[in-house]
């Protein structure tokens, strides 16, 4: 079982992982981008914005996928593995190529793997303005609201496109109705 929990900056995902941590003790827990020796590098690289380009940031952050794929999802084909962010993350932020050209890319650097659960927490303006609001920005998150909720719809457009397993939560419902919704779908 692959697990991904997907959703734009402040959705929710790292306090949702915590609590799925406590429950599913045998799981693999992973992330992306950092998931890997390699990967750590690669994702402040990423993160503190030495890219120049944008094409250039997109490959730090495939690098770090075709390293995570081989050295964690692959590697453990057989357990629960539970991802901070995927492909699904890779695809949407790099909206500045079609989305078919970096599914094309992301397949490649996955070796066509696919989760086999997503969890997309969905953040409205709002709620967005609200949480960021209260934290200290990377170089990616300074790029503001309208970015993130065109991101946002793009990983939307990307989990169809690609014909998923998925759960969309509203991310402004309490941690603990997230969690048990989080739940069910696993179960399922
Ligand atoms: N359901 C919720 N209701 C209200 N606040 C929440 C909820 N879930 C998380 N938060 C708060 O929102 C903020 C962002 O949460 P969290 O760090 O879990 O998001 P994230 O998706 O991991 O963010 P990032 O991608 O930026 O690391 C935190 O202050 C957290 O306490
Ligand atoms: C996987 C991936 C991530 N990003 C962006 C999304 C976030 O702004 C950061 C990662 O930060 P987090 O604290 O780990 O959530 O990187 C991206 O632009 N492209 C990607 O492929």
């Amino acid at each position: 079982m692959y697990v991904v929990i997907e959703g734009i900056d402040t959705a929710g995902k790292s306090t949702q992982l915590e609590i799925l941590a406590k429950k599913y003790k045998e799981a693999i827990f992973t992330k992306e981008p950092g998931g890997t020796q390699i990967g750590i590098k690669l994702r402040q690289m990423a993160l503190e914005g030495e890219a120049k380009s944008k094409l250039a940031e997109m490959f730090l952050f495939l690098a770090d996928r075709a390293e995570h794929i081989y050295e964690v999802i692959l590697a453990n084909k057989d357990k629960m593995v539970i991802s901070d962010r995927s492909m699904i993350s890779g695809i949407a932020y790099a909206k500045n190529l079609s989305l078919q050209t970096v599914i094309d890319l992301n397949l490649i650097a996955t070796n066509n793997t696919l989760p086999t659960h997503v969890i997309l927490l969905k953040l409205s303006k709002e709620e967005l303005q609200n949480r960021l609001s209260k934290k200290e920005h990377d170089s990616i998150e300074a790029r503001g609201i309208d970015y993130l909720l065109e991101i946002q719809n793009r990983m939307e457009e990307t989990i169809k496109k690609l014909n998923l397993n998925y759960r969309f939560i509203d991310a402004s419902l309490s941690i603990e109705d997230i969690s048990k919704d989080i739940e069910d779908f696993l179960n399922e």
